[in-house]
């Protein structure tokens, strides 16, 4: 019981029931009140009787007592407890106390004796009337009074009244309380009984046991569950009981087992509050997964019922920080239930490095083998590629880049060069090909979720640049054609630079930045390009000035990618919207791609057989996986029209719609 000094009037809520003893003196003093809490829901009836009850107590308890408010509220509680087993049972139980009769009484014990204790007048009667003695005898001329008081004072039975006043001032006259029942357990005060209404919601909180005192304790409450909203257990609080049951000693299991043989209705806990409650700093911290979790594959997850398993790209909502281990989040879009376990960055990266239990998109390739075997599929391919004739990829382009000026009516798109499209597949991201940084799967390994938060441009900034990835073939520079054609006032690509020579027809600027080796050698040395390679000796690449040009014009960027230069795209200044297309199923591909062409294997430019249709699927399926936490739509290219219509209004979200980017991209560049 704890005092407060309130002037509550009694009585139980319907769903967060206080049994509230308020006191206020006829006079309208107040009298200290007591609170015993009994959380939890009662039953509408009950809820109706106390607040009945309450409504015709008299607010003076001093003729009263205390006790005959209680022993009022047990006459009433008592006939309830056959129609109510639950709050009703438990409110009889608690009002029934020995310990809580017994502090009643004490209360009105002291209660009554500070009504009625007589205090004395002064503290010290013979030393004032010595001091007055004193004064008067050393005034010159006195008055009549003054010799007359002095003469009265002087008189032995007033000096004896005085002192029989001092010696009974003196003395102390504090009441003698009513002792305490001698069965009380020495710390039963210090125990709390919480009733929590189930109903078929689990409870949301894990225990576990002391193993040298076989004491059980609440380990952890989780966020937006029963426990944590009725604020009554907190982690480290010791459990007494359940329902009834004694758990010391029991197997958690067991006690679980006890909590969940009710799904719904009273679960009652005594407990033992833990001293220090943790303090909970609300934080409003987003992350993006950039790795795979299963609880139920995690061995180490200290209840694999209470995780949360979540897959690379979802949105986390972190609501519980608190141990270094193990977060609490949900998972966006949130139905606002209960929040899950997830391991912390840092143990998330360790799991990732002992990698035993899970599978995280790619171990980078100085660690694992299947990454290295698909490396090296991609260059076998690239190797037929340059095995082809040089003419047929030349003539590809001169055909292309004419029906691009045919088809827009002398517009010029820039950068859907075949060469440029081939080197690629042995290409470089802006970073130099150092083992940490060249992919951005290293990057996912040391960092297992990205910071992110809602980001929307504003009125005055820049376009975002908009990075179209997919397998080869799938149709990315069709799309990106077609967007560009669409409305080349708003939509541009950017110019690649090439160290070959100009043919005939090209201008520096339209189709390349016709540059030297050396100067695009010192471009790469001082990572001015977000991805290069060559092809058939010459080498071409898309610098970030390219881009920016784009964007400061105004308009928006659209560029295609490899895969390695996401990391490169994806900065505060450029702020790239990543699309993935992909391919409809294969029958679709089939219906679909009859005048569709494709240039990956040793020949250019041929039709798309069976055997193009499957392993497009697979290619494809293989980039999802491996780099689907940094796509930001995922678009089918089924039909064309459809499609372009789809990634048109894409590009365009990106710019007028809040999205989830990484927090790095809004602080301070120094920050980032
Ligand atoms: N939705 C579609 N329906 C029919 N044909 C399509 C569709 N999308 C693309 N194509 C055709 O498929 C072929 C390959 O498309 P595209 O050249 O755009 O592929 P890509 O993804 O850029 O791959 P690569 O860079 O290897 O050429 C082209 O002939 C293109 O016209």
């Amino acid at each position: 019981m704890e005092p407060s000094g309130g002037l509550r009037r009694s009585g139980l809520r319907r769903s967060s029931a206080h049994l509230e003893i308020d006191g206020q003196s006829e006079d309208g003093e107040h009298k200290p009140s007591y609170q015993t809490e009994v959380r939890g829901q009662s039953s509408e009836f009950m809820t109706q009787a106390m607040e009945a009850r309450v409504l015709t107590t008299p607010c003076g308890l001093g003729e009263q007592g205390l006790r005959q408010v209680l022993v009022d509220v047990m006459e009433e509680v008592k006939q309830s407890v056959e129609l109510d087993g639950g709050g009703a049972g438990l409110l009889h139980t608690l009002l029934s106390s020995t310990w809580l009769q017994a502090l009643l009484q004490a209360f009105e014990c002291l209660h009554r004796f500070k009504r009625q204790s007589p205090t004395p007048a002064l503290t010290y009667a013979s030393g004032l009337s010595l001091q007055l003695l004193i004064d008067i005898r050393s005034l010159s001329g006195c008055s009549d009074e003054a010799k007359e008081l002095y003469r009265l004072l002087r008189r032995p039975n007033v000096q004896a009244l005085f002192s029989a006043h001092d010696s009974v001032a003196l003395r102390d006259y504090e009441p003698v309380l009513p002792p305490m029942p001698q069965e009380i357990p020495p710390d039963e005060e210090a125990t709390r009984t919480v009733c929590l209404v189930k109903n078929k919601q689990p409870l949301g909180a894990t225990i576990k046991r002391n193993e040298i005192t076989g004491e059980i304790f609440v380990a952890r409450v989780i966020h937006g569950g029963l426990a944590e909203r009725s604020g009554l257990l907190n982690a480290g609080d010791r459990i007494l009981e359940v329902n009834g049951f004694v758990v010391d000693g029991m197997e958690p299991e067991q006690v679980i087992q006890t909590v969940q043989a009710r799904s719904h209705g009273t679960i009652m806990f005594k407990v033992v509050p833990i001293t220090e409650r943790p303090v909970h700093s609300q934080t409003m911290l987003y992350m993006r997964a950039m790795a795979d979790y299963s609880p139920q594959q995690d061995p180490s997850i200290p209840c694999a019922d209470a995780g949360m398993g979540f897959q690379r790209g979802d949105v986390l909502e972190v609501v519980d920080q608190s141990d270094a281990l193990w977060w609490q989040a949900k998972k966006l879009p949130s139905t606002g239930g209960c929040a899950g376990l997830v391991p912390s960055a840092n143990l998330l990266r360790r799991k990732q490095r002992e990698h035993w239990w899970s599978q995280p998109y790619q171990l980078h390739s100085c660690t694992q083998t299947l990454s290295t075997v698909e490396e090296e599929d991609m260059m076998s391919i690239d190797d037929k590629c340059v095995e082809a004739d040089e003419e047929a990829f030349d003539s590809v382009e001169l055909r292309e880049e004419e029906g691009e000026f045919s088809s827009s009516g002398g517009l010029y798109i820039a950068g859907f060069r075949r060469s440029l499209r081939q080197c690629r597949r042995r290409s470089h991201s802006t970073t130099q090909p150092s083992c940490s940084t060249r992919c951005p799967a290293s990057t996912a390994l040391s960092s297992p979720y990205e910071e992110v938060v809602r980001y929307q441009r504003g009125a005055g900034e820049t376009h975002r640049l908009v990075a179209l990835i997919g397998a080869s073939g799938v149709g990315v520079n069709e799309l990106r054609r077609r967007l560009i054609a669409s409305d080349p006032d708003h939509f541009q690509g950017a110019t690649p630079h090439t160290t070959r020579a100009p043919r005939s027809h090209e201008e520096n600027g339209r189709e390349y930045n016709f540059i030297s080796r050396e100067v695009f050698d010192n471009m790469v040395y001082n990572n001015r390009f977000l991805e290069y390679g060559e092809f058939q000796g010459s080498l071409y690449g898309t610098s970030i000035q390219a881009v920016k040009d784009v964007l400061t014009a105004g308009k928006i960027c659209v560029i295609d990618i490899e895969p390695n230069a996401i990391q490169a795209v994806r900065t505060h200044e450029l702020k790239a919207y990543i699309v993935f297309i992909k391919p409809p199923s294969a029958e679709r591909l089939r219906e679909t791609r009859q005048e569709a062409v494709i240039t990956n294997d040793n020949h250019a430019n041929r039709p798309f057989k069976d055997q193009d249709l499957v392993d497009l699927e697979e290619a494809s399926r293989r980039l999802e996986s491996h780099y689907c936490q940094f796509f930001d739509r995922v678009m089918l290219n089924e039909e064309l029209g459809p499609s372009t219509a789809q990634l048109l209004g894409a590009a365009q979200q990106a710019q007028d719609l809040p999205q989830w980017v990484p927090a790095a991209w809004i602080r301070p560049p120094q920050e980032s």
